[in-house]
């Protein structure tokens, strides 16, 4: 790293937060979203620097801070009409230091630069969290799958895999599913993945059962995310079971947290889509619910059909904030939640937010939950059981083996508690609610850092 790359910035910093962002920001122009991940991570993570001299002196934190590599590509695929047609692709493979790199895939028309390398940013943390041997990386399109055929979304996903396979693999980089990326889009992925390379291994995960997918994966995020709640229900001596939730979106993450909130007792009054919001005053039980997958997941509608279906309010263009509830779960996207969310959540009673999408809450909110003394499950933990699931469906790819669903369970279950507990470590506040932001954030860098230690100058 030359002295100049990293030159001291000249003027006057209120303090070394300042300092660091603003030698970041120079660097990364523009990237807001990327901004705001790495500051919520340097507000944890320097005042722990304070005292770790080691880790100061090798810059780790200016390395982790910047991105292995970035992969940009053109993707070029016809359309049903028969014209051409071209999109924009990256992968960013953020850091390896600890496993091949691992992170889904986005599809959607806001994808960016500056938003995978904020997922790819926030990967890294989180797969250190779950304890298994995950670099992290994130990747995507500005592709728009909504409104697509079938022919058409698979004649995209053949070709941008012309240009990734060239790029990931069991040991160097496995991608998944994101926004936009399901079991469809994996599954086309896949196909062309194994032809390019006339082998079959595990190089993406979230595949199909048939094909070396892994049970439980489908369902790992959501459910993992409801399991950190109750952990962190269960630390604070509450019960989640009859407590009111509101979740928002009703995408993968979304439909499998509604799951297992009902399976632990819980009611669930809203979800909702990029059109607005359902609120069920009666709750959501498991009928509807199946409803709702299969809407979802195979017809391809919108929430509104929800409301029309079974009697429900549906506001247009509202998120499900203003309703009340003991926990929130926001499972859409992100900076879904602001700081005016968050004053009227509290208002109303909420007592912990587990944050299934990435980085949902915007910096503002997550400052006045966690003054507030609400307990706040961070994205990097709360969300960290699908990315567990997929590690062990490589696990599984590489043993030429499945495990059972109570296996799987059992497994993500111990791994959520076993991230919930790490937070604890590093998140104490004598007299308050635990800071998992903090914890989650100290205890994901430290793995990181000292594997990257241990490398010397790489
Ligand atoms: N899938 C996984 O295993 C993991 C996902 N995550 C994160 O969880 C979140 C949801 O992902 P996932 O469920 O897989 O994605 P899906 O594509 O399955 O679902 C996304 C949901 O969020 C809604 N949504 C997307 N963008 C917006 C927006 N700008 N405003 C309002 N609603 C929006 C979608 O509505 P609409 O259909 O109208 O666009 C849809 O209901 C993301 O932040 C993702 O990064 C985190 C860890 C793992
Ligand atoms: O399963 C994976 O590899 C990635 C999941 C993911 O993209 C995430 O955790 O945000």
């Amino acid at each position: 790293m030359s002295e100049s790359w990293i030159a001291k910035p000249t003027g006057y910093f209120d303090n070394e937060i300042e300092r660091f962002m603003h030698g970041l920001i120079r660097r990364n122009e523009g990237e807001v979203v990327f901004h705001q991940a790495v500051r919520e991570f340097a507000e944890s993570v320097i005042p722990f620097l304070s005292e770790h001299q080691l880790y100061r002196d090798q810059y780790i934190l200016e390395r982790m801070t910047e991105p292995d590599r970035i992969i940009i590509f053109r993707v070029t695929w016809e359309d049903d009409q028969g014209h051409l047609r071209a999109n924009r692709a990256w992968r960013v493979q953020f850091n390896n230091s600890i496993g091949p790199y691992k992170g889904g895939l986005r599809f959607h028309p806001s994808v960016d630069q500056s938003i995978l390398k904020f997922l790819g940013f926030e990967q890294v943390f989180k797969n250190s969290l779950t304890g298994l041997p995950m670099g992290g990386a994130k990747g995507g399109s500005n592709f728009n799958p909504k409104g697509k055929s079938d022919r058409e979304v698979m004649r995209f996903c053949h070709s941008l895999m012309i240009e990734l396979h060239r790029h990931i693999g069991p040991d160097r980089d496995i991608p998944a599913g994101d926004i936009g990326v399901g079991a469809r889009e994996i599954s086309y992925l896949f196909g062309q993945y194994k032809r390019l390379e006339n082998r079959w291994h595990g190089a993406l995960t979230g595949k199909g059962l048939s094909y070396g997918g892994s049970l439980v994966r489908k369902e790992a995020t959501g459910y993992g995310a409801v399991y950190f709640v109750q952990n962190m229900l269960e630390h604070a001596g509450i019960d989640l079971a009859g407590k009111k939730a509101s979740v928002s979106g009703s995408g993968n993450v979304a439909l499998y947290a509604i799951e297992k909130l009902l399976d632990l007792g819980a009611t669930v009054h809203t979800a909702s889509d990029s059109g607005g919001t359902i609120y069920d005053r009666d709750g959501i039980d498991r009928d509807k619910l199946a409803w709702l997958i299969d809407l979802k997941e195979k017809r391809r509608g919108r929430i509104s059909e929800y409301a029309e279906q079974f009697g429900a309010e549906y506001r247009a263009g509202e998120n499900p904030w203003s309703v009340p509830c003991d926990i929130a779960l926001p499972c859409a996207t992100q900076n879904e939640l602001d700081l005016n969310d968050a004053k009227e959540l509290v208002k109303n009673g909420l007592l912990a937010i587990s944050e299934g999408a990435n980085m949902p809450t915007s910096a503002e909110a997550m400052h006045y939950f966690l003054e507030k003394d609400v307990l706040f499950g961070p994205a990097k933990a709360a969300n960290a059981g699908g990315v567990a699931v997929s590690g062990l469906e490589q696990s599984q790819n590489s043993l030429r083996i499945s495990w059972s669903r109570e296996e799987l369970e059992g497994r993500l279950q111990g791994i959520m508690k076993e991230i919930h507990d790490k937070c604890i470590v590093h998140g104490q506040r004598p007299g308050r609610s635990v800071d998992y932001k903090t914890g989650a954030n100290v205890a994901g860098f430290i793995k990181v850092a000292d594997a990257m230690c241990g490398y010397g100058a790489v």
